[in-house]
């Protein structure tokens, strides 16, 4: 098996060379099927990356929640943590941590109740998950285990296996373009 370093590498160059409309209408298709689960329907409040470095996109997603009345929050970094903030607009982001567009620090989400959408570099079709090696979303998760979670991801970063350890979280459910991967 690769090594999540290595795993990172690849997968991130290859992500960043798809080709911008490819991007567009995967990136459609994966927040159209995440917006018709019942996990995401019944869920009130959206805890939703920002995208970066050609991560699926999410702000489809954002505006489908916006208008069906959801509350939605998006993560800001403080060193090895993260909080999660809501947002009403995309006017509200600016640059931050690494470059991504953060929120400005309100009161943080309790975060008890929900669904967390993941982002993350490689996966497995078990959904072992390898993210940017800064292990905030495994911290995250723990600390707010009633959390739902899910992923999104191209059909491109999910390989036969990644290396998985004692402390990583893998996400319920995993939307690519073309599957939706669970338990069983
Ligand atoms: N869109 C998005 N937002 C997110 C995450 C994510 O994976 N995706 N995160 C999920 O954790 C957190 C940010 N974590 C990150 C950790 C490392 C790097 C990164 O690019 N590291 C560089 C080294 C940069 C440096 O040290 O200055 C690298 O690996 O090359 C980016 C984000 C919170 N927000
Ligand atoms: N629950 C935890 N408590 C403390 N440290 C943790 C926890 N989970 C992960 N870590 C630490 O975080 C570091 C990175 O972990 P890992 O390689 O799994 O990150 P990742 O899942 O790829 O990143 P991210 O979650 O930020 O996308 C490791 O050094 C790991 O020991």
């Amino acid at each position: 098996m690769e090594t999540k370093k290595s795993i990172r590498q690849i997968i991130r160059k290859q992500r960043k060379e798809l080709d911008p409309i490819i991007w567009q209408s995967q990136t459609a298709e994966i927040c159209r099927k995440t917006c018709e689960l019942d996990v995401f329907r019944e869920a009130t409040d959206i805890y939703c990356y920002i995208d970066f470095g050609g991560e699926v996109g999410t702000r489809p997603l954002m505006l489908e929640a916006w208008k069906l009345g959801k509350t939605v929050w998006v993560p800001k970094v403080h060193g090895e943590t993260m909080d999660f903030y809501e947002i009403t607009s995309f006017d509200e982001l600016k640059p931050g941590a690494y470059g991504i567009l953060e929120p400005d620090a309100g009161i943080p989400a309790s975060a008890d109740d929900g669904l967390m959408i993941m982002p993350g570099v490689a996966f497995d079709t078990n959904r072992n998950r390898v993210g940017y090696g800064g292990g905030y979303y495994d911290r995250y998760l723990k600390s707010h285990p009633q959390l739902h979670t899910l992923a999104l991801a191209f059909d491109m970063q999910v390989l036969f296996e990644v290396p998985a350890e004692e402390q990583d979280i893998k996400p319920q459910l995993l939307v690519t373009e073309t599957n939706i991967y669970q338990e069983g």
